[in-house]
C-alpha cells in the first residue's frame, strides 16, 4: 500500500507550525503596542490630563495588579473554556481595555481601563507560552520563543516610535490611544485564524486537547526544584529594572540630556513615521526603544544558539551582569546614553531568549502550565512594585539618579539568582547547560 504525500501545509509540517507561530505570536502586537503608549506618551498625557510620574507608574501598576489577580483566579475559566476560547475571551478584554483607555477622562477611568487590559493581556501572553511549549515540544523551542518575542516587540518599537508623532500630527494624544485599541481589534483578527489553524492542527494530528495554560495548581508548588525557583526569581528582578524603567526612560531622556520628544520634521504622516525611525537616536522615545529594538531584531537568532549551544543559566549570568554598569551609569553621569541602552539591548536580547524556554526544562511536562503562570504573576509583583517606586523617587527626589541605582541594584540581585541558578542546574544534571539533543525535559526531576 502506499501512502499518500501529505501537502506542504499538513499540520505535521514545519511550514503549518510557523505559520501558526506567526499568529500566536500576532495575537500579543497588539497588546505590547498598548502597553507602552503610555510610557510612549507620558509627557503629553502629563501635559493634557495634569497627571504626575507616579500616576504615569501606576497606570503600568493597574496592569500589573490585575494580572496578578487574574493569573492566580482565572485559572477556573480556563479550565471551563480551555484555551483557544480563553485566548479569545482575553484578547476581547485586551481590546475593550484599549477602548477604555482611549476614552478616559481622567486619572481614575484611565486606571480602570488598565486593570482590564491587564487582566486580558497577561493571561494572553501565558496561553501563549502554553500554545508554544504545545507546538514546538522537542523541536526549535527557544527559537519559537524568540520569534514570539520578536513579533512582541515589533508592536512595542512601534509604540515608542509613532505614539508621540500621531499625537503631534492628529493634534490628539486620544487618536494615538485610539491607534493602540485598533491594533489590539487587528490581534482579536489573528486569534480567529490561529484559532481555526489550532482546531484544526488537533484533530488532524489527534493531539492531546490542549490543557488549561495558567491554572496555579497549588500542591504543585512543592515539586519545583531550586532550578525553577532561581528561574522565577531571576525572572523578577531582572524585568523590574526593564520594563517600569521603560515606563519612564523617556521622560528621563528629556529631562536630563534634553532630548525631543519627535524630530522636528515637516510633510505627510508616513514621511515623518519614516524620518522618526529613521532619526531614532535623536528623540527620547527612540532611546528608549533602542533596547527593545534589539531585542526585536535578535531575539530568534539568540534563541537558535541557545537551541544549540544551550548554556542558558550562564548565558543569564552574563546578561545580568551587563545590566549592572549600563543602568548605574544612566544615573550617576552624563554622558550619552545611547551605549547604555545598547548595553541593555544586549542583556534584553541574552536574557528573555535563555529564560523562558528554560521553564518546560526545569518542570515536569505536566506543570508547564502551572509553571509559567506562577512565574508570569510573581513577574507582575515587581512590574507592579517597580514603576511606582520608579516614579514616586523621581517626583520625591527631582532626578532620576537614585532610580537608576535601585535598577542597579536589581541587576546585582539578578546576578546572584543567575550564579545560584547556575550552581542549582549542575546539581540536577545540567539540562539548561546542554545543547539541543543532550537536553532531557526534565522529566525525571525531583523536588529536593
Ligand atoms: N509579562 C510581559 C510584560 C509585558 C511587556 N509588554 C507587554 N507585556 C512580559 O514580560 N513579556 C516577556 C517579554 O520579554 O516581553
Amino acid at each position: 500500500m502506499t501512502s499518500e504525500p501529505l501537502g506542504v501545509f499538513h499540520p505535521s509540517g514545519r511550514f503549518y507550525r510557523f505559520t501558526i507561530l506567526i499568529f500566536i505570536s500576532l495575537l500579543v502586537l497588539g497588546s505590547y503596542f498598548a502597553y507602552d503608549s503610555i510610557g510612549a506618551l507620558e509627557n503629553t498625557l502629563m501635559a493634557e490630563l495634569h497627571l504626575d510620574r507616579s500616576t504615569i507608574g501606576s497606570l503600568y501598576t493597574a496592569y500589573s495588579v490585575a494580572a496578578i489577580a487574574i493569573v492566580f483566579f482565572g485559572g477556573m475559566l480556563y479550565d471551563k473554556l480551555g484555551p483557544r476560547k480563553a485566548s479569545l475571551l482575553f484578547s476581547v478584554l485586551v481590546f475593550l481595555g484599549a477602548v477604555i483607555v482611549a476614552v478616559a477622562k481622567g486619572k481614575w477611568m484611565l486606571i480602570f481601563g488598565r486593570l482590564i487590559f491587564g487582566a486580558g493581556s497577561e493571561s494572553l501572553i501565558v496561553v501563549q507560552s502554553a500554545i508554544i511549549s504545545r507546538w514546538f515540544k522537542g523541536k526549535e523551542m527557544a527559537m519559537a520563543f524568540g520569534i514570539a518575542l520578536t513579533l512582541s516587540r515589533v508592536g512595542t518599537v512601534f509604540s515608542f516610535n509613532t505614539e508621540e508623532l500621531i499625537a503631534d500630527h492628529f493634534h490628539s494624544f486620544r487618536v494615538a490611544l485610539w491607534a493602540a485599541a485598533l491594533l489590539c481589534l487587528f490581534s482579536v483578527l489573528c486569534n480567529l485564524v490561529f484559532i481555526a489553524m489550532d482546531r484544526h492542527g488537533e484533530k488532524v494530528l489527534s493531539l492531546q486537547k490542549a490543557e488549561a495554560g495558567d491554572k496555579i495548581v497549588f500542591s504543585d508548588l512543592k515539586k519545583f526544584t531550586s532550578s525553577y525557583w532561581f528561574v522565577v526569581l531571576l525572572c523578577v528582578t531582572f524585568y523590574s529594572a526593564i520594563f517600569p524603567f521603560t515606563a519612564l526612560s523617556s521622560d528621563m531622556f528629556h529631562d536630563k540630556w534634553g532630548i525631543p520628544n519627535v524630530t522636528a520634521m515637516s510633510g505627510g504622516f508616513l514621511t515623518k513615521v519614516f524620518y522618526n525611525f529613521t532619526h531614532m537616536f535623536n528623540t527620547a522615545p527612540g532611546i528608549t526603544s533602542i533596547t527593545i529594538a534589539a531585542s526585536m531584531i535578535f531575539a530568534p537568532f539568540a534563541g537558535g544558539l541557545v537551541d544549540r549551544i544551550g548554556r542558558r543559566a550562564s548565558l543569564m549570568v552574563v546578561g545580568a551582569l551587563i545590566m549592572i554598569p549600563a543602568h548605574l551609569l544612566l544615573g550617576v553621569t552624563h554622558w550619552n546614553p545611547i551605549p547604555m541602552m545598547a548595553l541593555l539591548g544586549v542583556a534584553f536580547v541574552l536574557v528573555p531568549a535563555a529564560m523562558w524556554p528554560s521553564v518546560p526544562l526545569v518542570v515536569e511536562e505536566k506543570r508547564v502550565g502551572t509553571a509559567f503562570g506562577l512565574m508570569t504573576a510573581i513577574q507582575n509583583g515587581g512590574l507592579a512594585l517597580f514603576p511606582l517606586l520608579n516614579g514616586w523617587l523621581r517626583d520625591k527626589t527631582g532626578t532620576y539618579t537614585s532610580t537608576q541605582i535601585m535598577f542597579s541594584g536589581l541587576g546585582a540581585a539578578g546576578l546572584l539568582f543567575a550564579f545560584l541558578l547556575l550552581r542549582a542546574d549542575k546539581r540536577h544534571g545540567g539540562v539548561l547547560e546542554a545543547g539541543s539533543g543532550a537536553g532531557s525535559r526534565g522529566t525525571e526531576l525531583q523536588p529536593e
